[in-house]
């Protein structure tokens, strides 16, 4: 049997649904694009990575099933014929240098070694040849990734070229169940305890795989398919793209207010509900009100709260006008498997990016639901990508989502609300997601005068002080007339309650509460 043959064997012996569905949909990828350009107009950038070297295998499979299609007669099957680049740098560690040329030989690759910059390196190459294709094994969760479909053409500014991405939607998990499912070889670094390989410069083993040997004082790893986080692929990358469990890229420090007490600044809020059942009013909106009063205990004024439709357009209009008038968007309602879930997507289209999947947040939700979702990926794992920010804290079974300055509550009740808002403050002590202000003082005083006779002397008063709410209302139409006053200095507020006093009677205002 051909080896050609051998990768389509393997996957479709296995019984691994999720890696089947991801196999079948790189294939389809391939084969589209190789029945859109011709052998001579595709090439493949190979760089003895794991990803690449997925995509190799992907690669001879798609190539043979695509020949076969064809109808080819008299070929060597083992031929494969795909032009393929290798950038070779010299910061590059040996063990994937001997690897890329080792499968080159193996496999009967026509190398390209190409040793300038990327893409002066594609401009020559684009001038020699025909190409019009490029293979990539790009993921998303790679810093490139961001903003690529499976067929992207490249960016303004370099040579004209389609960036085909077959394993665009692959995990980490999906790329060693392959290799592994596929008993294929890869770069002898990977079982070595590294988990993605940059230059010699910016590269070292994942210190989660290590192994802590007391009686030694070398280091040893666990091989790279031993790393059960996907999230944490990138742990052993210096300088760039070196992440934590909590913070992704350093684009999601945006809309985090830092931690410090702020005395006298004004930070707004603005609080989104979705629920056509809200809008219909067959059900109440509990927790409005009570994140309201949360977040006017930490000093913020919320200046808007409103509530939209399950509708990803109806989501996405309100997330961008109140993200670019608020300080914080607060969006709840909406969220989970269900067709009216679209508050995340629309949140994604409110900042003009898609929903992709997140290895990180796939991981908790299967500890918390297990492993049953009825298709080959967990749709309620996809989040807005290379905006989010998982929020972790010990008393939550799933992370809060924040995107940009919009944090998404799954809260569904009250208690749960009660929950995810402590976790926020700790975490507003321990990394500045939330900033705690000084608290509003408020006082209220009631009076049975009318509305006629209060309703000038009111009015003055509030234009003597700008500075506090003084708002006025009625439990009935026939009760006392309850004025407020808010603000966050007591003793303006007793000078407005002075103040107050002296345009009426003396016993005219009655104190009912304060706080
Ligand atoms: C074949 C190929 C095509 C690329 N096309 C683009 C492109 O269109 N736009 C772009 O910004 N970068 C492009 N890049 C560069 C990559 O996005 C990215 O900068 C590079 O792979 C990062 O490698 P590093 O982690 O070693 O810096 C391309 C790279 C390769 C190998
Ligand atoms: N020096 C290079 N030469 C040719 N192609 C490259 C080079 N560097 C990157 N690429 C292309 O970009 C893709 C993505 O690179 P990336 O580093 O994310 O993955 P990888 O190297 O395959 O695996 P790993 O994540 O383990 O490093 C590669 O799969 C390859 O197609
Ligand atoms: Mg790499």
């Amino acid at each position: 049997m051909s080896g050609l043959m051998e990768i389509d064997k393997a996957i479709r012996e296995s019984d691994d649904r999720w890696l089947k569905a991801k196999y079948n949909r790189a294939i389809y990828i391939i084969q589209r694009a190789l029945a859109l350009y011709s052998i001579e107009e595709v090439a493949f950038s190979f760089n003895g990575g794991k990803d690449s070297t997925v995509l190799l295998h992907l690669l001879r499979a798609g190539y043979f099933l695509h020949k076969g299609e064809q109808n080819y007669a008299n070929e060597d099957p083992e031929d494969f014929p795909i032009r393929t680049i290798y950038f070779e740098s010299p910061s590059a560690f040996p063990e994937i240098n001997s690897f890329t040329y080792d499968a080159a030989a193996s496999y009967g690759l026509q190398l390209d070694i190409i040793r300038s910059d990327f893409k002066s390196g594609l401009e020559a190459l684009l001038k020699a040849k025909p190409i019009r294709a490029i293979f990539l094994g790009v993921r998303i969760g790679d810093p490139t990734a961001v903003g690529q479909e499976q067929f992207s053409p490249s960016s303004v500014g370099w040579p004209p070229f389609m960036r085909v991405n077959p394993i665009l939607d692959w995990s980490y998990r999906d790329v060693w169940a392959f290799l592994l499912t596929c008993k294929v070889k890869y770069c002898s670094l990977y079982d070595q305890g590294y988990t993605s390989i940059g230059s010699v410069h910016d590269t070292v083993p994942n210190a989660l795989l290590c192994i802590r040997n007391s009686s030694s004082s070398k280091e040893k790893f666990r091989p790279a398919y031993l790393l059960s986080d996907g999230r944490l692929e990138r742990a052993g990358r210096i300088n760039k793209f070196s992440s934590s469990v909590c913070g992704k890229s350093p684009a999601l420090s945006n809309g985090v207010i830092s931690v410090d007490l702020h005395k006298n600044s004004l930070l707004t809020a603005s609080a989104i509900a979705v629920g056509d059942e809200i809008l219909l009013g067959t059900v109440e909106d509990q927790l409005g009100t009570s994140l309201r009063k949360k977040l006017h205990s930490i000093g913020w004024l919320v200046s808007q709260a409103t509530v939209v439709r399950n509708d990803v357009d109806s989501v996405a209009e309100e997330v961008e006008r109140k993200s670019s008038t608020s300080d914080m968007v607060f969006i709840y309602g909406g969220i989970g498997p269900l067709h009216s879930d679209v508050t995340l997507a629309g949140v994604a289209k409110a900042f003009a990016v898609r929903l992709a999947p997140d290895e990180e947040f796939e991981e908790y939700l299967r500890q918390v639901i297990g492993d049953y979702c009825p298709g080959d990926r967990n749709e309620m794992a996809l989040l807005p990508e290379g905006i989010t920010e998982l929020l972790h804290h010990e008393n939550l079974p799933v992370p809060l989502i924040k995107c940009k300055n919009v944090i998404v509550l799954t809260a569904t009740n009250f208690t749960e609300l009660e929950t995810q808002w402590d976790c926020l403050i700790e975490l507003t002590r321990s990394s500045g997601v939330l900033a705690v202000m000084e608290p509003y003082v408020s006082r209220s005083l009631a009076t049975n005068l009318s509305d006629v006779a209060t309703a000038k002397p009111l009015s003055k008063l509030c234009l003597e002080f700008p500075d506090l709410h003084i708002s006025c209302y009625r439990k009935s139409v026939h009760g006392p007339l309850v004025v407020s006053f808010k603000g966050k200095d007591r003793a303006r507020i007793e000078s407005a309650i002075e103040a107050l006093r002296k345009k009426f009677q003396p016993e005219a205002f009655l104190e009912i509460n304060s706080s």
